[in-house]
């Protein structure tokens, strides 16, 4: 028997825990060095090389996981320059080390001081300098290279971020309106990390859906998994929201609060978290739009979902946000049943597309007025 159970256990590949691991990873932590300076040559007045340096390139494609796998000790190490040698008087500079990061990675170094942003691709930064060569200024000993902790920090890049609280459908959109095949089931906190799927239009266009799990009640305050996901909506262009039109209740310990509240608890999240998210244009799905009463109870509160402003008093005063979303729209769906969807995927193009042209014209309208500066200054004086 006790072979038995021997044989089974050793039978089993994986530890029995491994498909409970997140295969998620948005921080990771490197420790990297640039290369000492080589020594110079005080006889002939030689210099030495300087070490080589440590740079972060962003690149399509990559994720934060496959980075961690790579470097399992996580150090990177750039080589030293060379010294100065009778052969050599100016030693060779030391070999760069050039890491790949995933777009939207920003990097903080142990103070949490931003150190750079990488939010396109090939941006790049150097993270450790090298140490200059041996030369007169250093009595010809060279220098060694800086050498600090980063956190690579990676926010998610999506033309719009699905936000909800659990259970709302929002996987359940997603699947219906993009490529993403996320786990859809009749329980909250089904998805435990954020979906990225793309609509795709028949002009060939796409757009990026990226669905934020995990938002509770608190999430501003890091409850639940709180900054962790919220933290993606920042590098959203446009919110949109989501909500079950028969209400949510996150357990048996908490209050059931109706369509209108979850909006106002949203918004509040929201708030608290970062009063700029609520600038940023949105739009609000009410789903679960097929099953019995729904119609109804949309009438009823219509009103005061369309101003939400006028409903501010009687919300629930551990949700009222101090100041409210104005949605661009508001569509009822169902996106179990698939309907109005596709209407929703036509306004998301839509919405996205009159943003792109308002950004475009802020724009000409500055290069316009730099333009008129600079003659002001420096073209002829027209008389
Ligand atoms: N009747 C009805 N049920 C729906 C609709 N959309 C989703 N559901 C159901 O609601 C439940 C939750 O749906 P999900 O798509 O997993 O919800 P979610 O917001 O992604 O949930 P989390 O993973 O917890 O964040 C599932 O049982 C769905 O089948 C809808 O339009 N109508």
């Amino acid at each position: 028997m006790v072979q038995l159970f021997k044989y089974l256990l050793k039978s089993t590949k994986s530890p029995a825990r491994a498909h409970f691991r997140p295969s998620f990873l948005d921080t990771l932590r490197l420790t990297v060095r640039g290369g000492h300076g080589g020594n110079g040559l005080p006889k002939y007045g030689g210099v030495g090389g300087q070490g080589g340096c440590v740079y972060f390139v962003a690149k399509e494609g990559l994720t934060l996981r496959k980075l961690a796998q790579n470097m399992k000790d996580k150090r990177v190490v750039a080589s030293n320059g060379e010294d100065s040698s009778k052969v050599s008087i100016f030693g060779q500079r030391g070999v760069d080390q050039r890491i790949e990061v995933p777009v939207g990675v920003q990097i903080y170094d142990e103070q949490q001081k931003l150190l750079a942003d990488l939010n396109e691709p090939d941006a790049k930064c150097i993270v450790a300098g090298g140490g200059t060569g041996g030369c007169t200024g250093n009595n010809f000993i060279g220098r060694p290279g800086a050498h600090r902790t980063v956190n690579l920090d990676l926010k998610l890049i999506a033309d719009v971020g699905l936000v909800g609280f659990p259970n709302a459908g929002k996987s359940t959109f997603l699947k219906a309106i993009s490529n993403a095949k996320p786990k859809i089931a009749a329980y909250p906190f089904t998805t435990i990390r954020p979906q990225i799927g793309t609509i795709e239009y028949s002009d060939l266009r796409s757009i990026t859906v990226a669905d934020l799990p995990g938002l509770i009640e608190g999430a501003h305050a890091n409850f639940g998994m709180g900054h962790k996901f919220l933290k993606h909506i920042e590098r959203t262009r446009l919110l949109l929201f989501m909500v079950d039109i028969f209400g949510f209740q996150l357990s048996p310990q908490h209050p059931h609060r109706d369509c209108l509240a979850n909006i106002y608890a949203l918004n509040k999240e929201l708030e608290l978290y970062d009063p700029t998210l609520l600038e940023k244009p949105c739009v609000l799905l009410l789903n679960k739009m097929d099953k019995e009463g729904a119609q109804d109870l949309l009438s009823k509160l219509k009103p005061s979902i369309t101003n939400l402003e006028s409903g501010l008093e009687h919300c629930p005063e551990e949700v009222r946000p101090s100041r409210v979303l104005k949605f661009e729209h508001i569509l009822p769906i169902s996106a179990k049943n698939s309907v109005r969807v596709t209407h929703v995927k036509k306004q998301l193009r839509q919405t996205l597309d009159e943003l792109a042209a308002e950004h475009q014209l802020a724009d000409t309208e500055l290069i316009k007025h730099q333009l008129k500066q600079r003659v002001g200054v420096r073209g002829p004086k027209i008389t």
